[in-house]
């Protein structure tokens, strides 16, 4: 079964996609994609959103990271499953994915993208959310109980966003939000995430670029 990954490395949503992949065991081709001028095959096979990641399985398009962890997850069903058996705690799981999306994701982007007023609402958003997302946690060692599950792989392609949203927006998380930094670090004991996250010092870099395209170093 081919399989083939339209991705960039910096890219938290390409992160879910290859932790899961790296989880289930599924060989494939990495495809590095310039998003600063779209190649074709991206074009062909995200024509909708023209965004990566793009899971290519035998010819075809998985679109949207947590769509495709999901299409991973039933497609190599020989190794324990990322979302529980439950219906009840599998919609639990979609819907605290889905709050990573929203709710981390965009206050994120705005400690990095915006000054004054604007990026102070960004910090307390983001720092609301992770406290939420601490609440849920509790005393657990991952999301879905003791072993990596469907929200941990879509939350933890953060942590290498942290180091940049904290150095642009002059803030700490871990002081904030120290339980969910311990939960990043015992994420990065599992080889499917210390190889698929990208050095946060890559990040960084890559968000200095973005700031000085956007005119703000
Ligand atoms: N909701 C999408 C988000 C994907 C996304 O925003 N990808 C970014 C890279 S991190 C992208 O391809 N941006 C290119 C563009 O917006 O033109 C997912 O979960 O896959």
């Amino acid at each position: 079964m081919a399989v083939t990954l339209l991705d960039t490395r910096v890219s938290p949503f390409g992160m879910r996609v290859r932790i899961t992949l790296e989880e289930k065991g599924v060989t494939y081709e990495y495809s590095e994609q310039d998003l600063r001028n779209k190649g074709p095959m991206l074009l062909e096979m995200n024509p909708v959103y023209k965004k990566v990641p793009v899971l290519i399985h035998n010819g075809k398009p998985i679109c949207e990271s947590l769509i495709a962890v999901q299409y991973i997850d039933e497609v190599w069903n020989n190794k324990s499953p990322l979302l529980p058996s439950d219906p009840y705690q599998r919609a639990q799981s979609r819907f605290w994915a889905d709050f990573v999306d929203n709710k981390v994701y965009f206050p994120g982007r705005k400690t990095w993208t915006k000054k004054g007023q604007e990026l102070e609402a960004g910090k307390n958003g983001l720092i609301e959310s992770l406290k939420l997302l601490e609440g849920e946690l509790g005393d657990k060692p991952y999301f879905e109980g003791d072993k990596l599950g469907y929200v941990d792989v879509a939350l933890i392609p953060f942590y290498s966003w942290f180091h940049g949203y904290e150095t642009f927006g002059n803030f700490s998380i871990e002081a904030e939000c120290p339980k969910l930094i311990a939960w990043c670090k015992r994420c990065m004991q599992n080889e499917s995430v210390s190889k698929s996250l990208a050095d946060p010092q890559e990040v960084y870099v890559f968000l200095m670029e973005l700031r000085k395209k956007l005119g703000l170093e």
